[in-house]
Parts: C-alpha cells; sequence; structure tokens
C-alpha cells in the first residue's frame, strides 16, 4: 500500500532522468512534497533501486509538467533534448556541475540549466537522500530567450527542496564553481595521493582534520573527470594561480623565516568569507569535544543531554580512536552557549572540553 502524500506545492508529474544520488534525492523530496513521481534511467536496476526507495514509479509518464535530467555532465545535452522532443508542453531542467556546454547547446525556451550545490562523495541511489538540498544553493541558469514561465517553475521546485535560488548566468556559475567547488576537489584528491606514499603506522595518527580535507576526493572518478574536462578553461586558470602560490609557500617553509605566516592568514580570511547556510554571514561557532564509549545509544543519550541543556546542535562530527572502544564527538554550537553547554554537560557526568 502506498502511503497518502501531503498536497503538492508543485505541479507534476515529474519525471526525473538519472537515478542515481542527485535524481533519487530530487524524486525523494518531491514524493515528500506530494508530486507525483516517474523515474527512468539507463540502468533499469537504478530505477528499481529508487522506486523501492520510494522515489517514485517506474510508469512510463505521458504529459510531465517538469523533466529533471539528473544523468552525468556528458549526458546531459543529448538526454535534454531527447526529453524536449518528447515532451513537447514540459519545462526541462538539468543539475550538471557545469553549464557552460550545456546552456550553449540547449537553447530551447523551455530548457533551465540549474545546477544543486550540494552532493557527496557517494554516487547511485542508496545514497541519495530527501534532506540533501536543506539549505543549500542551487543555481538557476536561464539564456535570453528562455520562457519566464520555465524559470519560475525550475526556482519553484528548488525553493521547495530546501535550497536558496541563486540565478546567474553560465559563465558566472563556472568562474564560480571552479573556485568554490572544482579546484577544492582537486586539491583535496592531490592531498590525499600523498597518503598512497605513507606508512601504514603514521595513518594511524590520522585525524579529523586530515578527514575534513579528504573526504571528497573518495568520489566517483568518472564524474569528475567530465566535470574537470566540461570547465577545463576555468579550472586550468586557478590552478595556474594556485601553483604561483604553492611555489611560493614552498620558498617561505625551506627559508623557516616565519614568512608562512602569511599564507595561514590568508587562508584564515578566506575561511571567514564564506557564508553559512542560507547565504548568511557565517555565525560565530565553537566546538565542545565530549569523550564517549562507542557503544550502542550512547550517541542518543549524548544527544538528549544536549537537547536537556536547551542547546541546538550547529554541527557535528565524530573522531574514533583507532584500536579503543572510544570517540570524540565534536559538538559544533553557537559560541554564546559553549560554556553553557560544557558546564552543563560536565555536571550530568560527561566528558567534555574545549
Ligand atoms: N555527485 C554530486 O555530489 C553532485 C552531482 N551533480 C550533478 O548531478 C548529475 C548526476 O550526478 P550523480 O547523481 O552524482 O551521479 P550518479 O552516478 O549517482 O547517477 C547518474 C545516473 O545517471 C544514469 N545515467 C547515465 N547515463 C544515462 C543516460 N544517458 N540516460 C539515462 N540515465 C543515465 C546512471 O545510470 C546513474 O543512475 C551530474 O551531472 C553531476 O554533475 C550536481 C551536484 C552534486
Ligand atoms: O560532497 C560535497 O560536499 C560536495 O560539495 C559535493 C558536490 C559535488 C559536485 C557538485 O557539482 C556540487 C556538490
Amino acid at each position: 500500500m502506498t502511503a497518502a502524500l501531503p498536497d503538492a506545492v508543485v505541479p507534476g508529474p515529474v519525471l526525473v532522468i538519472g537515478c542515481g544520488l542527485i535524481g533519487t534525492s530530487v524524486a525523494l523530496g518531491l514524493r515528500d512534497l506530494g508530486v507525483q513521481v516517474h523515474l527512468r534511467d539507463a540502468r533499469p536496476s537504478n530505477v528499481e533501486l529508487a522506486a523501492s526507495l520510494g522515489a517514485g514509479t517506474a510508469d512510463p509518464v505521458e504529459v510531465p509538467a517538469l523533466v529533471v535530467v539528473a544523468v552525468p555532465p556528458a549526458a546531459v545535452v543529448e538526454t535534454a533534448r531527447a526529453a524536449l522532443a518528447e515532451f513537447p508542453s514540459a519545462v526541462v531542467t538539468d543539475v550538471a556541475s557545469v553549464k557552460g556546454s550545456v546552456c550553449e547547446a540547449l537553447t530551447d525556451p523551455r530548457f533551465v540549466g540549474g545546477h544543486p550545490m550540494a552532493g557527496k562523495e557517494r554516487s547511485g541511489p542508496m545514497a541519495a537522500s530527501a534532506l540533501l538540498f536543506e539549505g543549500r544553493a542551487w543555481a538557476v541558469v536561464p539564456a535570453d530567450g528562455t520562457d519566464l514561465g520555465a524559470i519560475a517553475l525550475v526556482e519553484q521546485v528548488a525553493t521547495a527542496l530546501g535550497s536558496v535560488v541563486r540565478r546567474m548566468d553560465a559563465a558566472s556559475h563556472d568562474r564560480a564553481v571552479a573556485l568554490v567547488s572544482h579546484v577544492p576537489h582537486l586539491v583535496s584528491a592531490l592531498t590525499a595521493g600523498l597518503l598512497t606514499q605513507a606508512d601504514g603506522d603514521d595513518l594511524a595518527l590520522a585525524g579529523q582534520g586530515l578527514r575534513d580535507v579528504i573526504r571528497i576526493a573518495g568520489s566517483d572518478r568518472g564524474l569528475w573527470v567530465d566535470i574537470i574536462g566540461s570547465n577545463a578553461g576555468q579550472v586550468g586558470a586557478i590552478l595556474d594561480d594556485l601553483a604561483v602560490r604553492l611555489d611560493d609557500l614552498r620558498s617561505a617553509v625551506h627559508r623557516a623565516d616565519g614568512s608562512v605566516a602569511e599564507h595561514l592568514d590568508r587562508g584564515r580570511a578566506g575561511v571567514a568569507r564564506v557564508p553559512g547556510k542560507h547565504g548568511e554571514q557565517p555565525a560565530a561557532l565553537a566546538s565542545v569535544f565530549v569523550s564517549i564509549d562507542d557503544t550502542p545509544g550512547e550517541l542518543s543519550r549524548l544527544f538528549a543531554a544536549i537537547g536537556d541543556a536547551g542547546v541546538n546542535i550547529e554541527d557535528m562530527r565524530i573522531d574514533h580512536e583507532l584500536g579503543r572502544l572510544v570517540g570524540v564527538v565534536e559538538v559544533v554550537v553557537q559560541a554564546g552557549v559553549a560554556e553553557h553547554l560544557h558546564t552543563a554537560l560536565t555536571e550530568r557526568g560527561w566528558a567534555a572540553f574545549r
């Protein structure tokens, strides 16, 4: 039996083509909003998996209001073009990480380029989540001749999925994502690549800082070869700049005269410029660290204690100590309540420290 869905806040039916991480996440989010969703994928097993997760139906759709093309970047133009022809009244949008080549090739007024700035280092429907887009930017990239109703529908869907819409042109988008996504990805991969030379014992010292830097390096190789290849001009220009800075940093380290501080200061200034969720300036946050036994139920006890203390968790990370059944939970909270949380947890018997 299918659970009753709430009244839809966006018109359907919606056809999602490409039931991987992003397509299935869009589908799950739309289903939660009561939208009728149909699924299609070159791999029937991915449609089956997505449907079994509750993302929609594999049944064919006759007249979709919207088609969301969520296939790898290299397949977007062909897939969107075919969808525009097959469904002559539908708005068609995509989610590809690079927009220049896509928007140049697809000049139909019913096509609106899109790119949710949310994802994971895992691919496929099993990694999908209805909440993936919550609080994330969603770039909407119309062209001069794009139908205004089509733009409004795509922005309505992105907003309904919890995203904050950023309307921009394709060139600005590709320049921006080269800086905030594509080059950081390559730097993460380079850093992670260094670890292949490491002695196993050295890696036993790895902590959360390393994991933060290398997480995205675990992403799908094929997808990223595609993304970097599609945005090679913008990515290459930033790498040229980075190469000069790396050379300068290298000299500073060899001189050991303290001038490495200039690079560290510039890094701190860059961190401070990144907005928080919903595009606000970053709130002043602080961490409280709590040592926990790595046993079932321990985390939920900790969350309950934080709730009892009346504190909202902004973010959290768990750092397991290798070879020991304990872990350290970093609880990130508004700076103004960190001391209160520290005291409250200590009073309740937790090993908390700042
Ligand atoms: N992975 C991420 O974190 C993000 C990815 N994107 C973009 O989303 C799109 C999809 O990426 P993911 O969901 O991560 O990939 P994925 O590998 O999880 O899913 C892609 C799906 O498309 C299917 N597919 C491939 N070629 C097809 C074709 N010609 N027709 C129909 N289905 C086809 C595959 O079978 C697979 O199910 C890409 O364009 C990517 O640039 C956007 C934001 C974040
Ligand atoms: O995993 C993460 O944190 C990401 O930032 C994922 C991501 C990958 C590709 C995109 O085009 C947008 C976002």
